[in-house]
């Protein structure tokens, strides 16, 4: 991929990719922070793009419908780690982009390929934007979206600890359903056919199962910083 001429010697690009619960979001916010990078949520513009759909009556079990309108809604997102955000035709979406209905509905939006198309060609703008690098989190950023980033991030955990922090965020939300509703859409975004949820060759698998988000966070600074050293 290019190389923006805006970007400085010593900017570091970082993928962080896994499933849901594995502590990418809180993960790559709090590593940009501390190494002065800028941060993006790939997963929020998924979802900004389905609570557009939704808002305008796509049907989505059509992927022919979600395709004939993907590029409508103009979605921007702001990646100061310490507050990012996401606003759709101007509409600041934080919030209902969070919604059990957008979650439930993601991963059908998320697999049409011109919905990908659209998104990953705006991943790429704001990283090659990025002045003194980026972290970037999803499921297909070191596979397909950044193949050229520096560091690459796999993170996983058991299901039971994804789902027991989950359920934890949604204030005690049943744990049998919330791991049912994890390992579901796991299933869908592991299993279609444009970019699915994967591990890229070269990327360092960290199974955050049984590590605090501190070590987390310490473990993938290290590895930021091994890399910029090494530049
Ligand atoms: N290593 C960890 N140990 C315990 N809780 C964690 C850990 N990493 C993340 N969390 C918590 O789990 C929840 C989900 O983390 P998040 O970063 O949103 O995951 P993801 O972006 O992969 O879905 C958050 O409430 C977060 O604080
Ligand atoms: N790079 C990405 C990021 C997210 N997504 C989709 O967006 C959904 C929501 O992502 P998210 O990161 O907000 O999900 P959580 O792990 O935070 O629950 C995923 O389930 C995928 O369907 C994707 O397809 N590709």
């Amino acid at each position: 991929m290019e190389t923006s001429a805006a970007r400085t010697a010593q900017a570091v690009i970082v993928a962080i990719d896994g499933p849901s619960g594995t502590g990418k979001s809180s993960t790559s916010k709090a590593v940009a922070a501390q190494l002065g990078l800028s941060y993006l949520d790939t997963g929020a513009q998924y979802r900004a793009i389905t609570w557009w759909m939704v808002n305008n009556g796509i049907d989505i079990s059509d992927p022919t419908a979600i395709a004939a309108v993907a590029a409508k809604p103009e979605i921007v997102s702001g990646t100061d780690p310490s507050a990012p955000t996401i606003t759709v035709d101007g509409t600041d979406v934080s919030g209902p982009i969070r919604t059990q209905e957008v979650t439930s509905k993601v991963s059908a939006v998320s697999a049409v390929p011109e919905v990908r198309a659209r998104i990953t060609e705006l991943q790429r703008s704001v990283a090659a934007a990025a002045e003194r690098g980026i972290v970037v989190e999803g499921r297909d950023i070191g596979t397909t979206v950044l193949p050229d980033a520096d560091l690459k991030i796999f993170l996983t955990a058991s299901p039971e600890a994804r789902a027991a922090r989950r359920s934890g965020e949604l204030r005690g939300a049943d744990l049998h359903t919330t791991r049912e509703a994890l390992l579901k859409r796991d299933a869908a975004d592991s299993s279609r056919k444009t970019s699915p949820l994967a591990k890229a060759d070269d990327a360092v698998e960290v199974d955050t199962s049984d590590l605090t988000l501190q070590q987390v966070i310490e473990c993938v600074v290290t590895l930021v910083e091994e890399k910029r050293a090494a530049k």
